[in-house]
């Protein structure tokens, strides 16, 4: 596809984005598209004709957002492609290419044998062979990014927002392949880009997509984990240490996980004890993020000082220094797969909203330990947000739920802790003041995207700043 064949599909692109899952800016109008850089995979005429195209989005407020496309095009469609269709441009339908199993199994083969095309780079992984397993199938579900699996051998996700410099996700399942680490899928390739930077100048490395072993026969931790919970709400007089679908062992099995990808990574990547300065700017820095959602989100607002004064309980550390190195960024249990082996953690890309300066700066293992315990409290109260519009859940059922919320906690920390050699909850106030930062930054992620499950950190924000918690206290069921 030629330039000026994508220039043409511009119009049809501003009514199309806003309708994909991985668009991550719903929440604004569109005003203009414009293509900033654009390069064929094949020619132009081929059938089916592929090419990678860089779009700059701009709104009707705020600054412009860029997103990778791999664009196909055929004479016609038809059948399975007719969903993808983004319009028509002279005498060719222009779609979303990743719907295309020809173009996916084209793909995987030039990652296979390493191939250069203008300014991409198809690139096998050292040392690996990528199964040839035929056309790629598209997964459906939630995702910020979309993905292709072959045969249930290998996956590949082509990152949508298109961002200057190497993709944590990429870096960091390189580093850990140099460990052997057995606790990601194996990275099989990727394919690397350019992008000129958004002000201008030379052309900058990108990573367009990476390819990765696929876990089969595996279910993600967010899944189990509600599974779980729904079978203590169904027995509401039992505890969670009584019900069949317990989780401790599997959260206390995924805590040994963490801990040994912390290990790799500071193995891999070092890690550094910071002094007084570097402890004051992680506390200075989440005292920027909380101002940031304060200026957002009015129940933030309202409880600015207390927060920051727990906020401020990360100065803790200065006594022995905080430790930092790579870490994952963006823990939760959706991140998680549990295979018929053990546990895998995905997704390395950090917090999608953040820019990458940020996503790449070491910091204490200790975020992602915090993150995953804010997902045992989403994953406890979850079915309870959503109980009946406009009524409460039952007080004895919020109860069982934070002693679930408790107890799978506990098990991940002590997990956590026979890997790393020392337990995380032995810096409390420094653990509280990550786990409250992550709470807001919730707050404002689910003011933005999914309104229904606000409870869900605003109750976890009041218990951090001290706030009497309604579900702790004696069943009464
Ligand atoms: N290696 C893998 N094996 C099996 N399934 C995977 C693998 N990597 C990701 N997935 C599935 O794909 C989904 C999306 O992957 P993820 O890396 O989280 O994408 P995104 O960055 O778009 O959120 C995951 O929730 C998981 O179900
Ligand atoms: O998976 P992403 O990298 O896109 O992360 C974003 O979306 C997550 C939700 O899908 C969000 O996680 C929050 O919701 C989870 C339940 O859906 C919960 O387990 C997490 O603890 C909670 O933070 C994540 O914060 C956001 O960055």
């Amino acid at each position: 596809m030629s330039a000026p064949t994508l220039d043409a599909l511009l119009p049809a692109l501003t009514d199309w984005l806003p309708g994909q899952r991985w668009f991550a800016a719903k929440d604004r109008t569109v005003a203009e598209v414009r293509l900033v850089g654009h390069q064929e995979v094949t020619p132009a005429d081929a059938v089916p004709a592929v090419a990678h195209a860089v779009i700059a989005v701009s709104f009707t407020d705020g600054p412009e957002d860029r997103f990778q496309l791999l664009l196909g095009s055929r004479p016609d469609v038809s059948g399975d492609l007719e969903h993808a269709v983004i319009g028509r441009v002279g005498d060719r339908v222009v779609y979303d290419g990743l719907a295309d199993g020809e173009i996916s199994r084209l793909l995987l083969s030039m990652i296979v044998s390493d191939t250069a095309v203008g300014s991409l780079r198809f690139v096998p992984e050292p040392g690996t062979e990528a199964p040839i397993v035929g056309p790629g199938r598209p997964l459906l579900g939630e995702q910020s990014n979309s993905s292709v699996i072959y045969g249930e051998r290998a996956i590949m996700k082509l990152f949508r927002r298109a961002t200057p410099g190497l993709n944590p996700d990429l870096e960091l399942h390189r580093a850990l392949r140099r460990e052997n680490s057995g606790e990601v899928a194996p990275l099989l390739g990727a394919i690397e880009g350019e992008i000129v930077p958004d002000d201008g100048g030379a052309p900058v490395p990108m990573t367009v997509a990476m390819l990765q072993v696929y876990a089969a026969n595996s279910a993600d931790g967010w899944s189990m984990a509600l599974t779980s919970v729904r079978d203590l709400l169904a027995e509401g007089d039992l505890r969670p240490d009584e019900v069949g679908g317990d989780f401790a062992g599997e959260a206390h099995r995924l805590g040994k996980t963490i801990g040994m990808v912390h290990r790799e990574l500071a193995r891999a990547l070092g890690s550094e004890r910071l002094g007084a300065d570097g402890v004051s700017a992680v506390a200075d820095w989440m005292l920027e993020r909380l101002d940031a959602a304060a200026g957002a989100v009015e129940a933030v607002a309202a409880r600015r000082d207390d927060i920051a004064r727990v906020l401020e309980g990360v100065r803790a550390a200065d006594d022995g220094g905080l430790v930092v190195q790579r870490v994952h960024g963006d823990l939760h249990l959706g991140q998680t797969l549990r295979t018929p082996r053990g546990w895998l953690a995905i997704d390395f890309e950090g917090e999608p909203s953040r820019p990458l300066d940020d996503r790449v700066r070491p910091d204490s293992p200790l975020r992602d330990v915090a993150a995953m315990l804010r997902s045992f409290d989403y994953a406890a109260f979850h079915q309870l947000a959503e109980w009946e519009t406009g009524a409460e859940a039952p007080a004895y059922l919020q109860r069982r739920a934070q002693e679930w919320a408790d107890r799978n906690r506990s098990a991940f920390c002590d997990g956590y802790a026979e890997i790393a050699g020392a337990d995380p909850r032995e810096h409390l106030a420094v653990l509280r003041a990550y786990e409250l930062d992550k709470a807001v930054y919730e707050v404002l992620y689910e003011t933005r995207n999914r309104p229904n499950w606000l409870t869900i950190p605003l109750r976890s924000m009041a218990r951090l700043v001290g706030d009497p918690d309604p579900a702790r206290g004696a069943p009464d069921h």
